[in-house]
């Protein structure tokens, strides 16, 4: 059985069909990647896979029970974990931290039990830590890490309720091609050790084509290819809908 089946899903806004009966399926520690042009409707995908969008119709089956419509806290206690910006809102409190504010969390702890509880979930929190090679920045504040550590402590956060699915959406946005390269190796390891299964979005076609087991593609909220980087890279419909863009196909290897 697939870990995530998506079934026929559709969303409109206005008269705009940003995702249109689109259909695929991931199966148990794959590393999945969803590309397409601009607007080609891959973060209101996303967005209904987490909850944040509710589908006009369609299925969206995790583990064999439909999801679609749920709230996005009710997705996420499930098994599907997701990437959150945590450089914002939490870079006043140290790496750890920020870790264990997400277990407390899980945990259904209140936020008011923060202060006396400081302790709390700092073994796991560092055990997660060391997944994402960031346990010696433990104890540092956030607002002080490079941009590609605070990709890793998002990281580690998303890890924290073991999803077995993980959503990202743009993971390595913002980041120079060698930080990328590294952050997606790093996904990728943890897919391999953990046997979760990933679902992201990437504009770098480099790491696409370098990382990806499998590789999806939309266009106008269309599914258009899906498929290996070799059959995706020959795809008749796939070049015509990157034609132009000035994207190429070519891997290089990091
Ligand atoms: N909240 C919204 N209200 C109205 N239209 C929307 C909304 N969100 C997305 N759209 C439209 O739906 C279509 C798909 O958008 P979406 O953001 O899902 O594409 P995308 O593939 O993620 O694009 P990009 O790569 O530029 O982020 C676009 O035509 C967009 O303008």
């Amino acid at each position: 059985m697939s870990v995530l089946a998506i079934r026929s899903l559709s969303k409109t806004f206005g008269g705009v069909h940003a995702v249109n009966e689109v259909s695929f399926e991931i199966g148990k520690g794959e590393f999945l990647a969803l590309i397409g042009p601009n607007g080609a409707g891959k973060s209101t995908c996303f967005n209904m896979i987490n909850g944040q969008l509710k589908p006009n119709s369609g299925e969206i089956l995790f583990e064999g029970k439909n999801i679609a419509g749920l709230e996005p806290r009710e997705i996420w206690r499930l098994g599907v974990g997701r990437t959150f910006q945590v450089a914002a809102t939490f870079g006043s409190m140290t790496v750890v931290e920020n870790v264990q504010m997400a277990l407390i969390s899980h945990a259904q702890q209140t936020y008011r039990l923060w202060r006396p509880a400081a302790s709390l979930h700092r073994e796991r929190a560092i055990e997660l830590l060391a997944q994402v090679g960031m346990q010696d920045a433990a104890d540092r504040p956030s607002r002080e890490l490079a941009y590609g550590d605070v990709k890793r402590i998002e990281l580690a956060i998303a890890l924290v309720n073991d999803p077995r699915l993980l959503l990202m959406d743009e993971p390595t946005a913002g980041m120079a091609p060698r930080e990328r390269n590294d952050l997606i190796a790093l996904v990728k390891r943890l897919v391999l050790e953990r046997g979760i299964s990933v679902l992201f979005t990437e504009h770098s076609m480099d790491v696409v084509f370098s990382y990806a087991d499998r590789i999806i593609v939309l266009a106008r909220g269309r599914l258009i290819a899906d498929g290996t980087a070799a059959t995706i890279r020959e795809d008749a419909k796939v070049k015509e809908v990157y034609f132009g863009t000035g994207k190429t196909f070519q891997v290089h290897a990091p």
